[in-house]
């Protein structure tokens, strides 16, 4: 993240590295090529500046501008036109022009895709002209195998970089892409799966059950946990301490399940879980265990404060036709649960299985 804010602080940073390289071995390159055509002082200081000091001044300039992401456009554009101007400079010379268009399309292409590599296609033209108007014509040169030796480090040491560089952004984004999807699936107040996470997953354990050999295994069960009285414990302490409540709730869930579980915030203050390959008995058993430890939970902000649990369980059974069924009759349990006098357990089958006062299974 750019702690600035600046818009392309990232790309300017990313493009110092890559132009101090790409500069310094064009240097090498156009050096070679220039040498024999004995060229004025001024053009080899020229050459200097633009291989020594603009990939710095470049990177200063970016950074002080309001929009870093812009300034690096304009760079590339000056380093596109340069390199038309080098160009000619070097008469043409085949190897190292070729090299030189080729490194910089490669670099645009890289930065902005087709239309920035047109755009630099136009400002290297633009180099071409004004070197033309500065150098005129006056030899066809050939690379000469000293020519060819300058060249090799650009050609071989660059694209590597660039691609180095391509790679470590794809990284970047990949990774962001699985932290985006991964906040995507949480509830932020509990760190379980959200409501749409935790249906997911329930239509993937519906489907395993279904798959299932019919030989007596039992294929798990679900819970849906609602807290009782919620809206008084809001209204009696405060939304905050609603909130510690629900929390409580998840960290509970968390700790007290086996990995296998799959637990989610179902919404509001009601709670969803998957229990695999759990006969309906050691489900129950199970959410009572979970219903009595949350029912002796102490809150330090509100010791005053109690809270209670109504559970809703049902066994997977193979006539359901989809997971919507099973999370029905999970929702008919609870329903029970509730109007039977919460703080109980109660199994789908319109039987009470454990109540605060009765536990038999
Ligand atoms: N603190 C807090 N409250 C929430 C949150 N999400 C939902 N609620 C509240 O949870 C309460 C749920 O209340 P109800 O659905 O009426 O249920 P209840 O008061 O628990 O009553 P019973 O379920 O019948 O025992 C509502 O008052 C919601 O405002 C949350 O993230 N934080």
């Amino acid at each position: 993240m750019q702690k600035t804010g600046k818009k392309g602080l990232t790309l300017a940073r990313r493009l110092y590295v890559s132009r101090i390289l790409g500069l310094t071995l064009g240097l090498l390159l156009v050096s070679a090529a220039l040498y024999p055509l004995d060229p004025a002082p001024w053009v080899w200081g020229f050459m200097l500046f633009n291989g020594l000091l603009w990939p710095h001044l470049s990177y200063w300039w970016a950074r002080r501008s309001a929009v870093p992401y812009h300034a690096e456009h304009r760079n590339l554009l000056i380093d596109a036109s340069l390199g038309g101007f080098w160009v000619v400079a070097m008469q043409f010379n085949p190897l190292p022009t070729a090299v030189t268009l080729a490194m910089m399309a490669m670099n645009n292409v890289a930065i902005g895709g087709l239309r920035f590599l047109l755009v630099g296609v136009i400002a290297q033209v633009a180099g071409i002209a004004v070197g033309t108007v500065i150098f005129p014509l006056t030899s066809v040169p050939m690379t000469s195998p000293a020519q060819i030796y300058a060249c090799l480090p650009l050609l071989c040491l660059y694209p590597m970089a660039l691609g180095w560089i391509c790679f470590r952004q794809a990284y970047t984004l990949g990774r962001q892409k699985r932290e985006l999807l991964a906040l995507s699936r949480t509830d932020s107040l509990t760190g379980l799966l959200n409501h749409g996470a935790w249906k997911d997953r329930l239509n993937e354990e519906f489907q395993r059950c279904v798959r299932q050999p019919a030989d007596g295994t039992p294929c798990g069960a679900i819970a849906l946990i609602d807290i009782d009285h919620f809206k008084i414990i809001n209204d009696t302490y405060g939304h905050g301490a609603g909130d510690i409540v629900l929390r409580q709730l998840g960290k509970l869930l968390r700790q007290n399940l086996r990995s296998a579980d799959i637990v989610g915030r179902y919404g509001g203050d009601e709670f969803g879980v998957i229990l695999p390959d759990l006969t309906q008995h050691n489900a129950v058993q199970a959410m009572d265990g979970l219903r009595e430890r949350f029912a002796t939970l102490s809150y330090e902000r509100d010791p005053a404060l109690k809270v209670s649990l109504s559970i809703g369980v049902a066994v997977f059974n193979p006539a359901y036709a989809d997971a919507t069924l099973w999370l029905d009759d999970a929702d008919q349990a609870l329903y029970e649960a509730k109007t039977s006098g919460r703080n109980r357990v109660i199994c789908h089958r319109h039987r009470p299985v454990l109540e605060a006062s009765t536990v038999s299974v």
